[in-house]
């Protein structure tokens, strides 16, 4: 059982060596609901130092058993757990839900994503894993085969609480690896009951491991542990960045997911009316809270009145509350933070000069913490809202002269994560794929919504430039061993 009651508190527990365990630190902290201000979701822990040190032994012995499984059967596991988050899709989207303010629809969209991404890295188990390789010398054979890395650690963000958790725990698991996950706090709950799915799937004890707490504590701990032999982060750069120089200095392999933000291109010949509902699902849906989401939306001069106006149109229907209420469409922000950081961007857009077309505002204050879509026009791309990742539900217009110009501008950022164009041209798709630097580039398509079957991932600083998803993992949760034999 993932929890315990506590002078009638639901308090989550820690998951070390097969088992559900309270901190040495005798200390919780509170999960809140942001769709309901003081309303509580429940309680996780304040782990320690040795907490974590436990849940890191606890993986390096589990981890030799485990590697040396067939894959097959390492995959029969996960197709165990597959079913069991299946049968609990409600459950956990439900706390997913109360925990960061995601629409219940999303969240169960998402919870099974998490049961296809299981299944996906289960029939990994059974696909191979290297080439032979002539070698120059006929009496030899020479081949590559692929070992796990051994223990590895994982830090995920509060966006995607079961997703992200999945396409790290996952891949790593399948191809014989151990795991120590530290879930973000505002999501520690959501994530344990997805780590209880793979313990009722008898996961044997010691191979996954979950330690809650702060970030700047466990997280640290974990990527300085001597038993974490690599590191898998998605969140901010700053956090990235620090984790990656720990990571170096220790000699680890690091993988970061770090920060977009996102251009969509709307050329004169696009389909006005579909560059417009995806400019509002992938800039809005989850209230922005993507590293995908769309944030830039670069207008051909053409047609800049008449998308604007369908633009503003559609997001005038957008209904803002909690995401239980069957008639919301977007959620508030995952927490006051959160809130106060868009509201923030929000107040260096009006003082830099932009100009607010629609939202901007605070809403539902007696309630949660809820803040309009919002929209800016007459933007320069130098201005603070068009250059720095502001996590929610802001876009910003920028008009153009030419494709040319466009496509320059869709590139002037720090970021290279995902893009998007709308476009009936082939040249300017084309021009659009071989020019655009992003890790994934979309055409007549919203630039949120991967798929967990292609390489995900981002060029610039929204990434350290390994790949996430599909058969793509295989290259960070594995060393390859090059062998001849005479
Ligand atoms: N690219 C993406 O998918 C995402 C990007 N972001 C960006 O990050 C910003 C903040 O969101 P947030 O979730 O707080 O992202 P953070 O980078 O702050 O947190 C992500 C994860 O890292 C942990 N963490 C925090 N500080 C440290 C540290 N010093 N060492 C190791 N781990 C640490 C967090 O733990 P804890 O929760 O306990 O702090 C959490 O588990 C967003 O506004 C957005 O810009 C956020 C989420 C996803
Ligand atoms: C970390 C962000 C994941 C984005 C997944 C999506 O766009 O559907």
């Amino acid at each position: 059982m993932n929890t315990m009651t506590e002078s009638k508190k639901t308090v989550t527990l820690n998951y070390i060596n097969g088992e559900w365990v309270a901190s040495d630190s005798e200390q919780t902290a509170v999960s809140k609901n942001p769709a309901k201000i003081g309303e509580d979701v429940g309680y996780y822990q304040i782990s320690s130092s040795n907490d974590f040190d436990q849940a890191a032994i606890s993986a390096r012995k589990a981890q030799k058993a485990w590697g040396k499984l067939a894959g097959s059967v390492r995959g029969d596991y996960l197709l165990k757990a597959a079913a069991i988050l299946e049968e609990r899709i409600e459950d956990v989207a439900t706390a997913m839900t109360q925990e960061m303010g995601k629409t219940f629809a999303e969240a169960k969209g998402e919870t099974a994503r998490g049961v296809a991404i299981l299944r996906y890295y289960a029939g990994e188990g059974m696909r191979a894993i290297g080439d032979v390789i002539p070698s120059s010398d006929s009496d030899a054979l020479m081949f590559t085969t692929r070992v796990p890395l051994g223990v590895v650690g994982v830090i995920t963000p509060w966006n995607f609480p079961v997703a992200i958790p999945l396409w790290k725990m996952a891949p790593a698991l399948i191809y014989g690896n151990a795991v120590v996950v530290k879930p973000a706090s505002d999501t520690a709950i959501t994530c344990s009951k997805v780590i209880n799915c793979l313990h009722d799937a008898g996961i044997p004890a010691g191979v996954v491991n979950m330690v809650t707490g702060s970030g700047a504590k466990i997280g640290m701990e974990m990527v300085n542990h001597p038993e974490i032999d690599a590191i898998t982060f998605t969140g901010s750069n700053t956090v990235g960045k620090q984790l990656a120089h720990a990571a170096v200095d220790r000699g680890i392999k690091y993988q970061l997911e770090m920060g977009g933000k996102n251009p969509v291109i709307v050329a004169n010949d696009a389909d006005l009316d579909l560059a417009a509902d995806a400019t509002i699902s992938g800039g809005l849906k989850s209230t922005g809270q993507k590293c995908t989401a769309t944030s830039r939306v670069i207008v051909h001069k053409d047609v800049y009145e008449e998308f604007k106006e369908k633009l503003l149109t559609k997001m005038k229907t957008i209904t803002v509350g909690d995401g239980f209420e069957t008639g919301t469409w977007m959620g508030p922000c995952a927490s006051e933070g959160q809130l106060e950081t868009v509201l923030s961007y929000i107040e260096k857009g009006k003082q830099e000069g932009a100009k607010l077309l629609y939202g901007g505002n605070q809403v539902l204050k007696d309630q949660g913490y809820y803040v309009e879509p919002t929209v800016f026009e007459n933007a320069t791309p130098s201005m603070t809202i068009a250059r720095e990742e502001i996590f929610g539900p802001v876009l910003v217009l920028l008009k153009v002269e030419t494709m040319e110009e466009a496509l320059e501008m869709a590139n002037d950022s720090e970021y290279g994560l995902s893009a998007s164009i709308f476009t009936t041209n082939i040249g300017n798709m084309l021009s659009f794929i071989n020019e655009m630097d992003a890790g994934l580039v979309r055409i007549n398509a919203e630039s949120a919504g991967v798929e967990l079957q292609a390489p995900f991932g981002g060029m610039k600083q929204s990434s350290s430039h390994s790949r996430e998803q599909g058969r793509a993992a295989i290259e960070f949760f594995t060393s390859i061993k090059t062998v001849f034999v005479k």
